[in-house]
Parts: structure tokens; C-alpha cells; sequence
């Protein structure tokens, strides 16, 4: 069944379309039309590009369907000549996975995330299916389907790495422009469960607590970060911790506060936790906090907004192609970790980069 919420064509009306697929082979078969006429003169024109724009009305707060809602007549005017603009409004959480999974089997030339990094995160699930990239249902080996993203969230914060703005007509030049890059993505191995794919900053423990406290006061915009961090200080303790890396022996780090793998460099609302990560250079950026106390925050808050924290004691960072982590005394309390900020339950956890497994609209 078809979850698309409802398709906008470029034409000037609004209404439901056949399924993608159906539309996608029409355009195959007379996209490329010869129209002969009676002097035998061949007419060609291009094959529309279709492009499914995967839109969460709740982001922001609410504010991603307000902004949608302006921008979807500009969207049309700028880019309706070369493409079909299909519209997908998500339901509820994870819905952005199904109806990116859909679009990729149905022919899609990009499917373009409206939101902030939850729905990034969801659309980069979607493009991977029982650990292996989703295919058409054409079998087009070549067939490559771009990810592009309008930052319309509350932290957007993988649009920072690239320095995008929330500024859905800049999203919409690079869309039309539609030059691509390749980018990594991270994936979390998880025992008895789907993997789960992260396409920014994946953590674990006190940020981690911080970000699951954050997304229950997003109605505050960027002070829900602060608020999460306050919450999540409230009966931390840093923990001993062994970490894997590159399938290599145990290390042992005591007295953990916090550990990120980043394949971008923001998270938190503007926090430059992994600065020296880059989405396509084919490794994860690892950078572990010991044994911070609160005061530790305040003192070097500015510190780590601005990337500048790896010089701080008690901050380590390394380039990684994978990483797992444990606990190494089970306390019977439990570790949170998050990718792209969304909650992801609790460790153990191993985490490891996809190279350029992704074309972005960049
Ligand atoms: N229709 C919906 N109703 C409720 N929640 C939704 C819906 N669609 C998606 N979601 C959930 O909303 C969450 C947050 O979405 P999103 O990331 O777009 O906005 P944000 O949290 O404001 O931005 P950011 O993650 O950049 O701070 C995601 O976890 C997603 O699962």
C-alpha cells in the first residue's frame, strides 16, 4: 500500500497521483518523446526528475508545517519545470523511514527530509533495509537516489557541519542545483535488533540522558537542550567504560562522562563535539569526556561550542572506522546512548562508519 499522505504534482493543481512507481514508468516510456509530426521533425524532451519531499509537521514544535506551508508555492514555481514534486506529510514517529523505503522502490530520484535531525535521521533509515541498501524495483544497479534536506528543526544540527542555515530558499537552490557528494554513514549494531544507521553525532551516556530529557521540551526551541542537560546531571555518574576499536584489544577508560562518534560535528543545539569530523572522509570521530564534574560544564561550556574542548584534560579524541562500547562493571543501571539525537536505548553498542554510502544534495 501506498503511504504517501498526498503527492503535489508541478502542475498548478493539487491531486492525488497514481503511485510514484506507475508515474515513474509513464515518464520512462514518453519522458524521452519523439513526437513526430507531419514534416518529421523529432521533438526530445528530458525525463522529469521526481523528487519526494519527506516533511515532519511536528518539527520545531510545529513549526516545519508553517514554514512548509509558505514555502511549497516557491518550491513548485523554482523547480516544477524539471522535476515532480511529490509531497509526504509523516503520520508519527518512524513513519519517514517507510515512506523514504517506498519512494527509493519506487524510482525516486531523491527523497529531501523537511525537518530537523530526527527526520534526517528517520530518511537515512529508510534508505537501508535488513542491512543493505534499498534497491528500485526496476533493479537499476546505476540507479543512485540522492538525500537532500531542508533544515526546518530545532537543532538542525548536521546542517551546521556544511554551514546551512534554517532557510528552506537556500535548501531549495541546493535542490535545484543538485550537486552531490558522497557521504559516510554510521551504523549501530544492536544485539536481537535491526541495525540502525546515524548520519551525525551518536553518544552515549550523560549527553545521551540529555538528549532523551531535551526532546521532551522541544516546545522551548534550544533551551530544551539545557533543560536536558540539567535533568540528566541529576543522579549522573560517571562510569568505567572498555571500548573496542578498529576490532583491535580492549582498552579500559575510567570514569566515563560522556562519549560521541561523530560523522558531522554538531550536536546539542550548536555544540561542536567532534570538530574534526568529516562526513565523507571515510572515518567516525571518537571524542571521549572523563571524569567532568558539573562545574567542568560551566567552566568549559564555550569550549566545547566552539570545537575547542579536544586540548581540555580529561578529553580524548581519535579517528575511528569502528568502536564498540561496554560497561565494565554492570551497575544495573543503565547506559543511554543516542544517535542523531534520538533515543536509542542502552549499551552495549558497537558503532561503525559506512563509507560514502550515501549521495547528498550538498
Ligand atoms: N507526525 C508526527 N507526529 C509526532 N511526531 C513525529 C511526527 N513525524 C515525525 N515525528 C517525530 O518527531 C521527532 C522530531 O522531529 P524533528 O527532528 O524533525 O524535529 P526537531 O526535534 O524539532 O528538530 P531537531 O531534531 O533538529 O532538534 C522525530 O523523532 C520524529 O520521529
Amino acid at each position: 500500500m501506498l503511504r504517501y499522505s498526498c503527492c503535489i504534482s508541478n502542475r498548478s493543481y493539487a491531486a492525488k497521483q497514481p503511485p510514484l512507481l506507475l508515474r515513474a514508468q509513464h515518464r520512462v516510456s514518453s519522458g524521452r518523446i519523439t513526437l513526430c509530426t507531419g514534416g518529421g521533425v523529432a521533438v526530445s524532451s528530458p525525463r522529469l526528475r521526481d523528487l519526494v519531499f519527506v516533511v515532519n509537521p511536528q518539527g520545531a514544535n510545529g513549526r516545519t508545517a508553517k514554514e512548509w506551508k509558505k514555502l511549497l508555492p516557491y518550491l513548485r514555481s523554482r523547480l516544477g519545470e524539471d522535476c515532480n514534486i511529490c509531497e509526504s506529510l509523516t503520520s508519527g514517529p518512524s513513519h519517514a523511514i517507510d515512506i523514504t523505503r517506498e519512494a527509493i522502490r519506487d524510482g525516486a530520484d531523491a527523497v529531501i527530509a523537511v525537518g530537523g535531525d530526527g527526520t534526517l535521521h528517520e530518511v537515512v533509515n529508510g534508505f537501508f533495509w535488513e542491512g543493505k541498501p534499498v534497491g528500485n524495483l526496476n533493479g537499476e544497479a546505476s540507479h543512485s537516489v540522492a538525500l537532500g534536506l531542508i533544515p526546518l528543526g530545532t537543532g538542525s544540527d548536521f546542517a551546521r557541519t556544511f554551514g546551512w542555515k534554517n532557510d528552506p530558499c537556500e535548501a531549495v537552490e541546493r535542490i535545484a542545483k543538485g550537486i552531490r557528494s558522497r557521504v559516510d554513514v554510521g551504523v549501530i549494531d544492536q544485539e536481537g535488533r535491526d541495525s540502525r544507521y546515524f548520519i551525525n553525532v551518536a553518544d552515549v551516556h550523560l549527553s545521551a540522558k540529555a538528549g532523551f530529557y531535551a526532546s521532551k521540551y522541544k516546545k522551548f526551541g534550544n533551551l530544551c537542550y539545557v533543560i536536558g542537560a540539567l535533568q540528566a546531571f541529576m543522579g549522573h555518574d560517571n562510569r568505567d567504560m572498555r571500548i573496542k576499536v578498529n576490532g583491535g584489544e580492549w582498552e579500559t577508560y575510567p570514569q566515563v562522562t560522556a562519549l560521541c562518534v561523530g560523522n558531522a560535528k554538531y550536536f546539542g543545539g550548536g555544540m561542536k563535539i567532534t570538530p574534526n569530523a568529516v562526513p565523507g572522509n571515510g572515518n567516525l570521530e571518537v571524542v571521549v569526556l572523563q571524569d567532568f564534574k558539573w562545574y567542568d560544564f560551566i567552566l568549559k561550556l564555550h569550549k566545547l561550542y566552539n570545537g575547542t574542548h579536544l586540548s581540555v584534560n580529561n578529553v580524548s579524541s581519535r579517528s575511528v572506522q569502528s568502536i564498540e562500547v561496554e560497561e565494565i562493571t554492570e551497575s544495573g543501571c543503565s547506559i543511554y546512548v543516542q544517535s542523531d539525537g534520538e533515543h536509542l536505548g542502552f549499551l552495549p553498542r558497537k558503532f561503525k562508519v559506512l563509507p560514502g554510502a550515501i549521495d547528498m544534495i550538498s
